[in-house]
């Protein structure tokens, strides 16, 4: 029998709500991976309620829980470790600390690194140290990053022309050291105003997807963070870069359908998870080039 993949997830935890570990867990346990959640902050709903309680990890813990599984002879079982949204760039260290520990025991635990930096229409929401780290450190470690258009101009310094120049940016972003860069969310001038769009850039190629944008009254939340942890999800359970691609556009699409049907403004991933699991739409990506 094939053996169940263990993935260390070290993100946000809400109690209210879906962001960060709150709605990557379930969602990567759905389609069959043992999840290790780690919550970088403790927080009682998403910040763009614009008010939470809760609080933030001690930099230190991060090693420390590390060190426990360590400690009972489980860290070599450790396939990937996934980072999204940092309390700190303390927390950010002490995860590259934790990720160069894991790559000591198991040489080929990959790393997906999501910079989590904020969204053009919400505003940025993480601290400026924050920002810096993911530029300047996490990017060099990680074996994908899945930047949102926002993170990547933050990469590159400026904003895209066109979808070519989209690429073009994602493609330097792989001469800093990751195999794959997932752009989550494009937006450049020129882009249909009716589709969300998605790029995949890999040494062997990219792919560009478009799926049908869905209308909200309130833009939800965690899309990026469910998107970056079902991608690494699936390449752990043995998809090709391309077609874990095209599995979490349409497991997320699922979900989006399933709380626009609902007027949440949560996620509704346990309504979806049928869905999350056998996506009933497929998209296909196709292929790109310079
Ligand atoms: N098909 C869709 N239709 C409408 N909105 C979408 C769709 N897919 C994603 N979104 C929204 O677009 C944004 C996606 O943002 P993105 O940059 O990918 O990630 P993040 O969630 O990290 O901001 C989110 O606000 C999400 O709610
Ligand atoms: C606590 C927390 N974690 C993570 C996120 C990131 O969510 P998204 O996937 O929408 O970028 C947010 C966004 O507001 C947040 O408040
Ligand atoms: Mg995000």
């Amino acid at each position: 029998m094939k053996r169940t993949p263990h993935l260390l997830a070290i993100q946000s935890h809400v109690v209210f709500g879906h962001a960060g570990n709150s709605a990557a867990v379930f969602p990567m346990q759905r389609v069959g991976v043992n999840v290790w959640p780690l919550n970088t902050v403790q927080f009682s709903n998403h910040t763009q309620y614009g008010q939470w309680a809760g609080e933030v990890l001690a930099p230190q813990q991060i090693p420390a829980l590390v060190e426990g599984i360590a400690a009972i002879g489980e860290l070599g079982n450790c396939d990937a470790i996934l980072s999204g949204y940092l309390g700190s760039a303390a927390q950010g260290r002490a995860i590259l600390t934790g990720v160069a520990r894991i790559k000591a025991i198991n040489p080929n635990a990959l790393y997906l690194c999501d910079p989590v930096m904020g969204h053009a229409e919400k505003g940025c929401v993480v601290p400026q140290e924050v920002s810096d780290f993911l530029l300047d450190e996490a990017a060099a470690m990680a074996d994908f990053l899945c930047p949102n258009q926002l993170e990547l101009d933050s990469f590159a310094g400026r904003k895209p022309q066109s979808l070519f120049d989209c690429l073009a940016m994602a493609k330097a972003l792989l001469a800093r050291g990751p195999k794959a860069v997932l752009v989550k969310h494009l937006d450049y001038p020129g882009k249909l105003p009716d589709g969300f769009e998605m790029l995949l850039v890999t040494a062997d190629g990219s792919w560009h997807l478009r799926r049908p944008l869905l209308a909200f009254p309130r833009q939800p939340v965690g899309v990026g963070d469910l998107t970056s942890g079902l991608f690494l999800a699936r390449v752990l359970l043995g998809d090709s870069l391309l077609a874990a691609f095209e599995f979490t556009a349409a497991a997320v699409h699922e979900v989006l359908l399933e709380t626009q049907a609902c007027a949440s403004y949560e996620l509704e991933l346990v309504r979806a998870q049928d869905r999350i699991a056998h996506p009933r739409v497929r998209f296909e990506a196709t292929p790109i080039s310079l």
